[in-house]
C-alpha cells in the first residue's frame, strides 16, 4: 500500500486543486492531505475560510482518502503519524525537497519527495488560483 501525502492552503477550491491532488493520488494507493492551519500560513494572505471548513471541502474530493487539519507547531508531525511513501508537492510550492527528506530520514521516516505539474488552462475565463478568484469577487461584488 503506497500512502501519498498532498498538503497546502486550499482555501477556495478551484480546478487547479483538483489536477493536483489528481496528480498526488495517481502516485499511490492512498492519498493523505494536510491542510495549512490559518495560523501557519504566513507567506501569502491568510485563508478566508477556516481549518475545518477547507479540511471538510478537501475530504469529499473524489482523489483523496483521507484529510486533516496540519500539527499546530511542528509541519512533520503528521508526516510521522501518516509515514507516507511519497510526499508530493504542488508545482509551484515553496519547499525544499532535500530539506524535507533530510528532517524526516532524521525522524527515522523513508520517505521519497516528487512533484506534480501545474494544470494547462482549459478555456477562456477559467480561473486556476485563489488569489485570481477572490480578485475576481472583489471587482464584481465589493
Ligand atoms: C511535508 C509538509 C507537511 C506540512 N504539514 C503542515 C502542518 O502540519 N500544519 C500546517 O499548518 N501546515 C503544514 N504544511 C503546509 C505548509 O505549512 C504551507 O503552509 C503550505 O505548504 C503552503 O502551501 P500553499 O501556499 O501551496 O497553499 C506542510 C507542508 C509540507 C510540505
Ligand atoms: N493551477 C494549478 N495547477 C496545479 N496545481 C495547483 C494550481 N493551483 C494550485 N495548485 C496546487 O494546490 C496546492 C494548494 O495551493 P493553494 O492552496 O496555495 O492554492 P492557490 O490557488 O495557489 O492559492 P493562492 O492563489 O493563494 O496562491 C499547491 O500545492 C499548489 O501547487
Amino acid at each position: 500500500m503506497t500512502r501519498v501525502v498532498a498538503q497546502g492552503t486550499f482555501d477556495l477550491v478551484h480546478p487547479g486543486h483538483v489536477h493536483y491532488l489528481t496528480e498526488a493520488a495517481a502516485m499511490g494507493d492512498e492519498l493523505h492531505v494536510i491542510l495549512a492551519r490559518r495560523e501557519n500560513v504566513t507567506h501569502k494572505e491568510k485563508p478566508i475560510l477556516s481549518n475545518r471548513q477547507r479540511r471538510d471541502v478537501v475530504a469529499a474530493l473524489d482523489p483523496v482518502d483521507h484529510a486533516r487539519i496540519g500539527h499546530e507547531t511542528d509541519i512533520f508531525a503528521p508526516i510521522e503519524d501518516i509515514d507516507p511513501d511519497i510526499i508530493a508537492l504542488g508545482y509551484d510550492q515553496h519547499h525544499d525537497a532535500d530539506a524535507i527528506v533530510d528532517e524526516l530520514s532524521r525522524r527515522g521516516v523513508d520517505c521519497r519527495v516528487e512533484r506534480a505539474g501545474p494544470r494547462e488552462r482549459q478555456y477562456e475565463g477559467e480561473l486556476l488560483s485563489t488569489g485570481t478568484i477572490i480578485d475576481r469577487i472583489c471587482e464584481e461584488r465589493c
